[in-house]
């Protein structure tokens, strides 16, 4: 990457952020719950980790479902896609409860931004329900379930990725 031509991440393009706190998403949790518990049960969650874990875990958790698995997928460092990787795939296990195209299983994702994550675990259970908290336009055809769609010039910025830090007041140039 040239010095004075700096390529522009992910975040950065986004230009609007969307800050969530940890009750916010707390929130947001349970309510993806409620819709979610209208169309199980569910045999498994398949958390797409690592955002999908924390979802996955209060989804899990109010469904009663006990039988969680995980599919390891990187994609942005940081904050720039590059090439999709599959670093652990379904279990067997798992793909046995779902009678081989995920019938019945419930996959978890924080948000869906460009669609490509989603895609791809799509194409490995076809049949499975995917569900995430968060959807971008350009991800949400691929979603069943979510709770708030945000503009895809928006960038979510997860309790986990953040910390309390100073802001200075608007009137300094604060934005
Ligand atoms: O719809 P897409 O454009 O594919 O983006 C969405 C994916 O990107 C983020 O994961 P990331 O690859 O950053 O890894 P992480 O979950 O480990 O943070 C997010 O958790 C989704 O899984
Ligand atoms: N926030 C955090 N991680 C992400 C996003 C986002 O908006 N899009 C893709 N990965
Ligand atoms: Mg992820």
């Amino acid at each position: 990457m040239a010095a004075d031509a700096p390529e522009l991440s992910a975040q950065e393009r986004a230009g609007k952020a969307f800050p969530v706190s940890w009750d916010q998403f707390h929130r947001d949790c349970r309510a993806l719950t409620w819709r979610l518990n209208e169309v199980g049960p569910f045999h498994a969650v398949i958390a797409i980790t690592r955002g999908g874990l924390v979802p996955a875990a209060i989804v899990a958790r109010e469904l009663g479902v006990r039988v969680i698995d995980t599919v390891c997928i990187a994609s942005y460092d940081h904050n720039k896609q590059g090439e999709l990787q599959v670093l652990k795939g379904i279990s067997e296990q798992a793909i046995k409860l779902g009678g081989g195209t995920g019938k019945g299983l419930l996959i978890v994702d924080d948000l869906v931004d460009t669609g490509k994550t989603g895609r791809m675990v799509r194409e490995m259970l076809p049949d499975a329900h995917f569900a995430t908290v968060y959807a971008k336009p350009m991800g949400r055809p691929l979603v069943d379930t979510f709770i708030t769609e945000v503009s895809q010039d928006t960038w979510i910025f997860f309790p986990w990725d953040t910390a309390l830090s100073y802001h200075p007041p608007l009137r300094d140039g604060a934005a």
